[in-house]
């Protein structure tokens, strides 16, 4: 049954990024078992902490989950998903970043792939992330 978006619910606040190579290929990281929806590739990143900002959030969760150093001044909004996430409402911030210090590593992932927007879809990904690949496709054309 379709989710009642009237109903009254929390917001979920998550950032994530576009990693984006020179090549043009994005990173996406294989989500590890024993979490939600493990198994599914998504886009690094993760829940905003009280207080935080967006920006400062998602430096801190590239430096934990792939050890790489990114200037805050260098994440860019680039477009956001909105979805019904259990009994929360899921906001997921994506930025576009091109800029780091560090060849990242999968610390909590099970995978990494570098992809194109094109072949994102042959991926199974978070349904909220479905709307994401068009959006960022457009942008990096
Ligand atoms: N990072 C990320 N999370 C996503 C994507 N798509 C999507 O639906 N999500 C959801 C999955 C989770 O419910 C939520 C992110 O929470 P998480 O559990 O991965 O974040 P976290 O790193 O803060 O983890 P934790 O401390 O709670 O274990 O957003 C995506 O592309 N990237």
């Amino acid at each position: 049954m379709a989710k009642n978006l009237e109903a009254p619910t929390t917001l979920l606040p998550v950032v994530a990024a576009a990693l984006v190579d020179g090549d043009g290929r994005v990173l996406l990281q294989r989500r590890p078992p024993g979490k939600a929806m493990a198994g599914l590739w998504e886009f690094p990143g993760g829940k905003v902490e009280p207080g935080e900002s967006p920006e400062r959030a998602l430096v801190r969760e590239l430096a934990e989950e792939l050890e790489i150093v990114v200037d805050p001044a260098c994440v860019r909004p680039a477009c956001f998903a909105s979805a019904a996430l259990g009994e929360r409402h899921l906001i997921l911030l994506l930025y576009v970043v091109d800029e780091w210090t560090g060849e990242p590593r999968a610390v909590e992932a099970s995978g990494l792939a570098w992809v194109r927007p094109a072949e994102m879809r042959a991926l199974p990904m978070p349904p909220a992330d479905e709307p994401l690949i068009d959006l960022l496709a457009r942008l990096m054309a």
